[in-house]
């Protein structure tokens, strides 16, 4: 159960109305959701939104983060450079389980130019709903910080 957990949201331009349909979803599956926006169509510039969102994991004042942008790639570039950050790109619900599992990926990253809503979904409840594994995983993980 996700209940009591804090998740954060940041997109640009490109994946608004994405990242809203994961803010009700989250939401409905008991996530008290911090999104950080924007509500503005006008063309805005994905690293500072990956880089907030990023900063409010990092900080503790969410358990995860969902960044969104038009392929998912640039947003989740400028959210790994925020130490701390283990950020994937999935369009795939494997993948969004996996990362959980295996590298323990406290965000994800998601192309609202590349997959449909329905899928999109499925791969933050995929993400969302998977626990860290540990074991031979967790000195793996450790290896990646600095
Ligand atoms: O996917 C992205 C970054 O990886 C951006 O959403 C994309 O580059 C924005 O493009 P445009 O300014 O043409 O809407």
């Amino acid at each position: 159960m996700t209940a009591n957990k804090r998740l954060v949201l940041s997109s640009d331009h490109a994946a608004i109305d994405l990242r809203k349909e994961v803010a009700a979803f989250a939401a409905a599956q008991g996530w008290d959701v911090l999104d950080l926006g924007p509500d503005s169509p006008e063309s805005t510039d994905y690293p500072k939104h990956g880089k907030a969102a990023a900063e409010a994991v990092v900080s503790g004042e969410c358990q995860l983060g969902i960044v969104l942008c038009g392929t998912g790639q640039g947003i989740m570039m400028a959210a790994n450079k925020v130490p701390g950050i283990r950020c994937g790109v999935c369009s795939d619900t494997f993948s969004a389980r996996m990362i959980r599992q295996h590298n323990d990926a406290n965000m994800l990253s998601i192309g609202a130019r590349v997959v449909g809503t329905g899928l999109a979904l499925e791969i933050v409840d995929a993400f969302l709903s998977t626990e860290f594994e540990g074991g031979r995983h967790a000195k793996r993980v450790a290896m990646i910080e600095p």
